[in-house]
């Protein structure tokens, strides 16, 4: 058995459903049985509480007249009939990956929507992440015991990198009776659920393997943005807050905060727009420069000259390449194989330290924050509480329809079920020829890096910028609004050239 087919649906006017799978696509005859919620007072009196067998959720909002209506997701939600028999289910909760807000009360709401919702008392919590299913003994989860998990940061379960072994995991849902895996983690995370997927479906086994899309980078494509995400720039604040008054307390200082994001950028961008107090965020999706003209020194020395103090806000995975330079030492990987970067923020702070004292023009006072794991070890506030119960909630209801092989993720503010496929196929990142970074510079003020060129090399980075066009409008993925999410952003994963910024978008 090959793997999965995308299951696309087209209809009149460019209308395309990627649809996710379903048990039956594999199990024939399958029974099916009356929703409970359909004699759940609190759900059985509100009209079209359940979901339309044809609710979809369109991928654009910002469309043409004459353009076609584009990509649709299946919307989430509770169905008429369900697959399983309450007492008939046997599900499993695992986190993978890093730490993240909101993970503790994934769970909880996970526990309580099968308990509550659908009267499924059996639930397993998988210890440790992937590595648990067959290195672990399995902890009994009841409305009871997640009670009050949702106020402390972290993951109940704990978590893990690496120890993806699909056939022992495998063998274990089955060994266990489990027949829906709840698997909350980031891209990595969907990639192994993707597989559990497919070696599921091989077996032929009747069970429901669901993603929920966890990432404090908010690097996962197609959702409006993860949980905890909010959590996060929230708690950031607090770094910005402090560089900003050890700055502004001595002269020429200079505040500069370290924040996650591997290859997004999108912690620093927003937490930077939430402050006001940034005059520079550096990214890694806008290469950056230190020396001559339009570089990093001369910034900060006018800055410096004209304000006496200034924050710069740095993501952990910006300028890793002039790093490299620097620093030739082999690159080390962690147990999922992502690459360990190196500490660019201790590297920065060193750097404009030796210029300014090689330079002896501006005696500066420079403090460097490091708030990495403070701003993923806390619980979630309101908001994503909210976010995260909702994500949950749907899972569940997926599940129990019957679905399997999809990520339950908000796309355009609706709850939609996302095949794997379209969530593993990129990773999101920060646009620079998106408006939002634009407003970010105009907020800021700092340069955008572009570099004088010889003729040659801007024709060789024109042509770079066509392209990123291209793909840049042919998604029609432009943010409009400061407040809309902060994911739904041109999927480029190219190297941006430095040229990348244009006006007038
Ligand atoms: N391609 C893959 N196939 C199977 N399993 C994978 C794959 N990539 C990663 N995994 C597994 O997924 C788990 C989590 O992966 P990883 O450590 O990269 O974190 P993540 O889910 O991407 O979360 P984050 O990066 O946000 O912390 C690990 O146990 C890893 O072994
Ligand atoms: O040190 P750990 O636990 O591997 O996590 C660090 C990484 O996790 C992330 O927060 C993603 O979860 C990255 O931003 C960061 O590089
Ligand atoms: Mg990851």
């Amino acid at each position: 058995m090959g793997l999965t087919e995308p299951k696309v649906v087209t209809g009149p006017g460019g209308y395309v459903l990627e649809d996710v799978p379903h048990l039956s696509d594999y199990i024939p005859n399958l029974p099916t049985y009356h929703n409970p919620l359909q004699d759940n007072p609190a759900y059985s009196v509100v009209k079209q509480y359940f979901v339309h067998v044809d609710d979809t959720v369109p991928q654009k909002v910002v469309v043409h007249k004459d353009g076609p209506r584009g990509v649709h997701f299946r919307r989430a939600g509770p169905r008429q009939k369900v697959y399983f028999e309450s007492d008939e289910v046997q599900a499993a909760i695992v986190t993978c990956g890093g730490l993240c807000p909101g993970l503790n009360t994934v769970i909880r709401e996970l526990v309580c929507s099968l308990h509550h919702m659908y009267g499924v008392t059996r639930v397993l919590g998988i210890e440790g992440g992937y590595r648990g299913f067959y290195a672990r003994n399995t902890i009994t989860l009841s409305p009871a015991s997640v009670n009050n998990i949702h106020k402390r940061g972290g993951t109940i379960l704990g978590t893990s990198r690496g120890g993806h072994d699909t056939n022992k995991i495998v063998d274990s849902i089955q060994d266990r009776g489990i027949n829906q895996v709840y698997i909350i983690g980031g891209d990595g995370t969907q990639r192994g659920a993707s597989v559990i997927f497919e070696e599921v479906r091989r077996r032929g086994l009747k069970c429901s393997v669901v993603g929920i899309p966890k990432t404090i980078d908010n690097d996962i494509p197609i959702i409006d943005k993860s949980f905890g995400f909010d959590t996060a720039v929230e708690e950031a604040q607090r770094a910005i807050n402090a560089a900003h008054v050890e700055a502004e307390s001595f002269e020429n200082g200079i505040g500069v905060v370290k924040l996650m994001g591997r290859y997004s950028g999108f912690i620093a961008m927003h937490s930077t727009l939430a402050s006001r107090d940034v005059d520079c965020c550096l990214i890694p999706e806008s290469p950056f420069y230190l020396e001559g003209p339009g570089g990093l020194y001369e910034y900060i020395d006018k800055r410096l000259k004209e304000n006496g103090h200034m924050v710069i806000v740095i993501a952990e995975g910006a300028g890793q390449e002039l790093l490299s330079e620097s620093n030739q030492s082999a690159k080390k990987q962690d147990a999922s194989g992502n690459t360990l970067l190196k500490d660019v923020g201790l590297w920065i702070s060193q750097s404009i330290k030796e210029h300014f004292a090689k330079e002896k023009t501006l005696p500066i006072t420079l403090k460097y924050i490091d708030p990495t794991y403070m701003i993923r070890a806390v619980p979630s506030n309101a908001s994503d509480n909210v976010y995260c119960t909702l994500l949950a909630q749907s899972a569940v209801h997926g599940a129990m329809a019957g679905y399997t092989g999809y990520t339950s993720g908000l796309v355009n503010g609706r709850q939609t079920y996302i095949p794997f496929y379209r969530i593993t196929e990129r990773q999101n990142n920060v646009v620079i020829t998106d408006r939002m970074w634009a407003r970010l510079l105009s907020s800021t003020n700092q340069p955008s890096f572009m570099e004088v060129k010889s003729s040659d090399e801007d024709i060789k980075e024109e042509n770079s910028f066509d392209q990123l066009e291209d793909v840049h409008c042919s998604e029609d993925h432009l943010v409009d609004d400061i407040s809309s999410n902060p994911g739904f952003i041109a999927p480029i994963t190219v190297p941006i050239s430095r040229t990348g910024l244009k006006s007038g978008i």
